[in-house]
């Protein structure tokens, strides 16, 4: 497959003439080849106006039809071959098994799609039959299903340049559920993105889906991305990256004369809590594993662990010295971008002049674009009074935090930010104490796991990816997992519809076959 550096629209491809862009190779800093042509806003236009005509026809496609076309994505995706993981390669600087794994998870989330909807679970199908002789007042016949929203915006993160990209877990969800897909390339990997693009492409015109249920659009600046969120007929979108940038484009979701679901995915430092037991029992132990998490992928990962709390003491010292000696023979790690690359840098320099932080340990030197692991401690009393040592720092920097007891530690996670993921490192022993603050811990975080860190997220139907703000813009959602699906969807009820006008989920005979929750008992098929 050729990249050309076009965009995708109308199932077509044609030449941006919105200003420039161009993939550099994050290790050497060199320009790669192709020249990407960013959308004049005639071309997000068009792309909203086909999404839009496509919703229609799209959303009355049967589920088995969508599972049918998500299948066929993946497969198509699949078939690009090595072209694929070359370009991303060279794109992003991530190593091939990385991406090769990324290829399979991205692929297997489409399919993991493909079953939700031949499984029907995610209609919510619920009936409460009429009840004409009930006193004082008859009972309707209340019917209830999910719709979709319809066309939805998505954002390709620089992290995850197929899982969370072009054709990752927004996109997989969002097409589920029946909506049309305009995607916003990141500008670090378009050529990765046109290929994944291009397959999409193939894939709707091999099911003879509408044209405008895919579009793939590049920005050389940031006004079609804000038009794109803008554009009145886009209904939700999805998105993976800053704080900075999440937040500027769920003010224009928010801002909007008619408001819409905004689901970003932004800053995360992910706690790890050391419980006294633990630390007494395997503190030094826990430092290889620590270290593995903290410097996977360079640590550009949201789920780096990004914050350690203890108890001081000899056994958190002793954690710190065997987690120092780990991290001094750490290879440093390439970055995505030189942006990226860049923010590392000021962020480490940030830590490291702040008053009260003290370095602990930092990694081997790095070549072109690398960063080095960093790990800086600091006593609690200083964290709470130094707000911004919450802040994600993204790469491979961690803080430990040192309480002088219990309370102190239980005051410091009270102060948190919202979070994607707190992990606790204990002991049976440590259990009264663990149980104590997991109702704190769960109002933190999407996730909280024990003995192991948040990194390498599994897609399945119990994952949340998600969390309270800063973590995400919604904390009621996960753009990770089956459960991601409900983002793009909302309920309709129908009151006393004749059998005629029911949709075929909620019909009597139940032609679909799917559980359906009748008079509120579940009931299987
Ligand atoms: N927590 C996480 O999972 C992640 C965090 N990050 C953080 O983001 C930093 C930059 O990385 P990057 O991936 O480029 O993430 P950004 O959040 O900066 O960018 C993400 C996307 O949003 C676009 N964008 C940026 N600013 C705006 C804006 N004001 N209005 C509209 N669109 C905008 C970008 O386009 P363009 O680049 O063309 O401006 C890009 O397509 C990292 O250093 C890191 O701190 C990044 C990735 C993941
Ligand atoms: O760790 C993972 O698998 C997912 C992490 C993620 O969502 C991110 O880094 O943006």
């Amino acid at each position: 497959m050729t990249i050309t550096g076009e965009l995708l629209i109308d199932g077509g491809a044609r030449p941006g003439t919105g200003g420039a862009i161009h993939a550099v190779d994050p290790s050497t800093g060199a320009t790669l080849d192709v020249t990407f042509g960013g959308a004049t806003k005639a071309d997000l236009d068009e792309a909203c106006a086909l999404a839009a005509a496509a919703f229609g026809p799209y959303r009355a496609t049967s589920p088995e039809q969508r599972a049918v076309f998500l299948e066929t994505v993946a497969a198509k995706i699949e078939a690009i071959g090595d072209d694929l993981i070359v370009r991303a390669m060279a794109e992003t600087g991530l190593p091939r098994a990385r991406l090769e794994g990324e290829r399979g998870r991205t692929m297997g989330q489409l399919k993991m799609f493909a079953g939700v909807l031949r499984d029907g679970g995610w209609l919510e199908a619920r009936i409460d039959p009429a009840q004409p002789d009930r006193k004082p007042l008859p009972r309707p016949d209340l019917r209830l299903r999910n719709v979709p929203l319809g066309p939805v915006a998505v954002f390709g993160a620089s992290n995850f340049p197929l899982a969370f990209s072009v054709a990752g877990g927004d996109t997989a969800s969002a097409l589920a559920a029946g909506c049309p897909v305009v995607v916003k390339a990141h500008p670090a990997h378009p050529g990765t993105s046109e290929l994944v693009g291009r397959a999409v492409q193939e894939a709707v015109k091999a099911c003879g889906l509408p044209s405008g249920v895919f579009a793939l659009l590049h920005d050389a600046g940031i006004e079609i991305s804000q038009g794109l969120v803008a554009d009145a007929r886009i209904k939700a979108a999805g998105f993976t990256g800053s704080r900075r940038a999440g937040l500027a484009l769920t003010a224009v979701a928010q801002g909007r004369p008619e408001p819409i679901p905004f689901y970003a995915e932004m800053s995360s430092i992910n706690p790890v809590l050391l419980l006294p037991n633990a630390l007494k029992a395997r503190g030094a132990a826990i430092a290889p594993d620590f270290v593995a998490a903290l410097t996977q992928g360079a640590g550009q990962f949201c789920t780096n662990p990004g914050l350690i709390l203890g108890i001081d003491g000899p056994e958190l010292d002793a954690f710190l010295a065997a987690t120092a000696e780990v991290i001094a023979k750490a290879p440093a790690g390439q970055m995505l971008t030189p942006g990226i690359c860049k923010a590392y840098t000021g962020g480490v320099k940030a830590l490291a002049e702040t008053s009260g932080v003290t370095e602990v340990a930092h990694g081997l030197e790095g070549g072109h674009g690398q960063g080095r692991a960093t790990l800086f401690s600091v006593d609690a009393a200083t964290f709470l009074a130094t707000p911004h040592l919450q802040d994600e720092v993204f790469g491979a920097a961690s803080l430990v935090v040192r309480a002088q007891d219990l309370a102190q530690l239980t005051q410091v996670l009270a102060a948190l930010e919202g979070q994607l993921t707190i992990a606790v490192h204990m002991e049976e022993a440590d259990t009264d104490l663990a149980r104590a603050l997991l109702p704190t811990l769960e109002l933190k975080a999407g996730r909280v796991l024990v003995n192991g860190f948040g990194t390498g997220v599994e897609v399945g139907h119990a994952m949340v990816h998600g969390g309270p703000f800063p973590s995400t813009s919604d904390s009621r959602s996960t753009s990770v997992g089956s459960l991601a699906i409900f983002r793009f969807l909302r309920p309709v009820s129908y009151q006393n519809l004749p059998a005629a006008l029911l949709p075929v989920e909620l019909q009597d005979a139940n032609p679909l076959g799917i559980a359906r929750r009748v008079d509120g008992k579940v009931v299987l098929a």
